[in-house]
This record gives C-alpha cells, sequence and structure tokens, in this order.
C-alpha cells in the first residue's frame, strides 16, 4: 500500500469476546489487515460498537486477538509476556478521550508518573518532564491540578505524559471527544506538531469524520468489526466507495444539499428532468476550466447549486454540485468529460 515501513501491522486479526451467562460470544474484530507506515498519522473510524476500542487495545496488548498478530515496531506485541509487555509498552504512548489524569497530581506530577515507574532518576525526570509541558504549551500550569485546568489543558497534560517515555507510537482513543470544537482543532494541531517535530507515529480512533479530515493522512473505516475501506485520506474523500464512509461523509465536503432541495430530489430519471451531479476536484483552479470544456464541447448548460473548497488533510478538495440535462447519454457523455479530466462524480439524484 506505501513504500514506507509499517510501524504497527495488523495480520488477519481476529477478536471474539466469549460468552457470558444470557449472552452470546461478540465478535468484535474479523480479518482486519491494517498497516500504519512509520511517521504517518492514521485514522480509523467507525460507529459506536464497530471494533475502535478493541483494535487500538489490542496494539498496546490490553487486549489479546483471538487469531492473527499484531507487529509493532518489529515486535508481535501478541506473543509478549506480561513482562515484554511493559517494556513494549514504554514505545507507545496512549491519550484517552477522558484524560484519565490523576487527581491528586500536579500537571508536572502527571508527566512525571510514567518514568518515576520506569525507575528514572529525578534529575533526568526534570530534564524530560520541562521540554514536554513547553511542548504542549503548559509550562506556565506545570503546578496545577487536574481540577484547575480546562479540558483543553488537560489533554495536554495527557499527551506530555504519553510522549514522556519517548514512544515510537503514540495511540489515541477519541482524545478531542470530550472537546469542544475550538479545542479540538487545538489538540490536533498539537498532535500534528508532535508527529511532525518527534517523528512520532500517530494510530487515532475516532467517530468524527472532521478530526479524520484535519489530521489524518490515511483512512480505515470500520464497520462491523471489518474494514470496509482504507487508504490516503483524499482519496477516501474524493471517491468513497462503502455506503458507511459515504454516510460518515455527508456532513462534510458539500455532500449536504440544501433540505428544500433535497426534497425535490428523486432517485429516477423521468423524461426532461435534469441530473443533479457533485464533482470533487482534486485542485482548486480545475473548477472553471472543466465545467466550460464540458459545456462548450457538449453544448449543454450548466447549473451551478452549490460549490465549495476545503482541505483535506493539507491538500486543496473542492466539491461542487451542479445540474445538467439527464437524459442517459447526455449524462453519461457528461460524466466521461469531466472523469476523462481526472475528477470524480457522482449522480446524487434528478429534479
Ligand atoms: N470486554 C468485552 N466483553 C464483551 N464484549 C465486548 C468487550 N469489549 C467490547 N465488546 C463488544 O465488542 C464490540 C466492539 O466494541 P468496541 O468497544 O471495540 O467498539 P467501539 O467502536 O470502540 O465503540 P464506542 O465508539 O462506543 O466506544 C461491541 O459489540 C462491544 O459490545
Amino acid at each position: 500500500m506505501t513504500d514506507t515501513p509499517a510501524v504497527i501491522r495488523f495480520e488477519g486479526v481476529e477478536k471474539t469476546f466469549p460468552a457470558r451467562s444470557g449472552t452470546g460470544a461478540v465478535s468484535a474484530l474479523s480479518n482486519v489487515n491494517l498497516s500504519v507506515p512509520e511517521g504517518a498519522i492514521v485514522g480509523v473510524i467507525g460507529r459506536s460498537g464497530a471494533g475502535k476500542s478493541t483494535l487500538i487495545r489490542l496494539v498496546n496488548g490490553l487486549e489479546r486477538p483471538t487469531a492473527g498478530r499484531v507487529v509493532v515496531d518489529g515486535t508481535d506485541i501478541t506473543a509478549l509476556s506480561e513482562s515484554g509487555l511493559r517494556e513494549a509498552r514504554r514505545s507507545i504512548g496512549m491519550v484517552f478521550q477522558h484524560f484519565n489524569l490523576l487527581a491528586r497530581r500536579t500537571a508536572y506530577d502527571n508527566v512525571a508518573l510514567p518514568l518515576e515507574i520506569a525507575g528514572v532518576s529525578a534529575r533526568e525526570i526534570k530534564a524530560r518532564v520541562e521540554p514536554l509541558l513547553d511542548l504542549v504549551g503548559l509550562a506556565d500550569k506545570r503546578n496545577r491540578y487536574p481540577a484547575e485546568l480546562s479540558g483543553g489543558q488537560k489533554q495536554r497534560v495527557g499527551i506530555a505524559r504519553a510522549l514522556a517515555t519517548q514512544p515510537r507510537v503514540l495511540l489515541s482513543d477519541e482524545a478531542t471527544s470530550a472537546l469542544d470544537p475550538e479545542t479540538t482543532n487545538q489538540i490536533l494541531a498539537l498532535l500534528r506538531k508532535v508527529n511532525a517535530e518527534l517523528k512520532l507515529t500517530v494510530l487515532l480512533i475516532t467517530h468524527e469524520m472532521a478530526v479524520i479530515k484535519s489530521v489524518a493522512d490515511r483512512v480505515a473505516v470500520l464497520d462491523g468489526g471489518q474494514i470496509v475501506e482504507e487508504g490516503r485520506t483524499f482519496e477516501i474523500f474524493a471517491r468513497p466507495q462503502h455506503p458507511t464512509t459515504r454516510s460518515f461523509l455527508s456532513a462534510l465536503t458539500g455532500a449536504t444539499l440544501p433540505a428544500y432541495f433535497v426534497d425535490r430530489l428523486k432517485s429516477d430519471y423521468a423524461p426532461g428532468a435534469q441530473a443533479v451531479l457533485r464533482i470533487v476536484f482534486t485542485g482548486t483552479h480545475a473548477t472553471d476550466p472543466v465545467l466550460s470544456r464540458v459545456s462548450r464541447d457538449l453544448g449543454i448548460d450548466i447549473n451551478i447549486i452549490q460549490a465549495q473548497v476545503d482541505d483535506i488533510a493539507g491538500e486543496p478538495f473542492g466539491v461542487i454540485v451542479v445540474s445538467v440535462p439527464g437524459d442517459p447519454q447526455t449524462l453519461s457523455s457528461i460524466v466521461a468529460s469531466v472523469e476523462g479530466q481526472g475528477h470524480a462524480t457522482e449522480v446524487v439524484g434528478y429534479v
């Protein structure tokens, strides 16, 4: 899938939770194959119960797979003893949705905790913790207790703590789900910063496509315990294949049309109807020439219903919704012309 070596690899992973009295066995993950390339930020998105937490907990050995392997930095995590796991976990940092800070410890002491556990000297701890508090922008809050910090500040402490043991991999379990949109953006920017500055590989799980859009280089869509779609974030946004991916995307990228318009949409062509076409442009400048060329070459009128330019993982991404003549022959010529110029199309319906 990419030439960069994988730092995390799921190989044919299955996870079934055994039956309990009153409930049958639960298949949480089946046939999961996924590679997280070195230095990448990979997002896994799925609905509640899709298996995201189980997937991430397999990476640091909090769960063991029923079948298959999880390889982290060359080590098969699934084959390790408890003491081997403790050692491996030092190279795997984790950030949690509810921060999981110790209330009776200051910000500094929370960040220091994993180093104390690892038996690092107080001097060495100071040398590591202070730059981390600087990195996450909390140097002035070092002596504050969690109750004295905002949600975003608590998550900054959580991130600094996850980085204390100088991990190669950072796991993020819905790190921004408890935060407001502005704080979410600040924390996602911090994740991007640690990814870039510390060359850290990041695997994050989320149920929000906006999080994926903002930070992830690649995305895997998890549905019912299986990865139903995976690829570069930009490609997935441009050409979503699976219905689950499409439904996650529907609130973004111009896929949401005004309600008055949606009410008029029909799924089938009736003679004389206009087709509504969603076109994804993989470059901001391409919009005008493409539409005017199609209009000129085919001698048709094109009405623009909605247009939007967005930013997906740092790349410009344009979505335009147009209405065009809906008769099947003309429509297929339009689609062929637009796609022939390298852009993706989707017939949304007819009006
Ligand atoms: N320890 C467990 N014992 C039994 N079943 C479990 C256990 N942990 C998870 N499951 C089941 O496995 C499935 C996947 O759960 P998981 O927590 O991984 O989903 P999720 O995508 O993280 O959901 P959410 O977004 O709600 O946290 C669910 O059906 C869940 O009920």
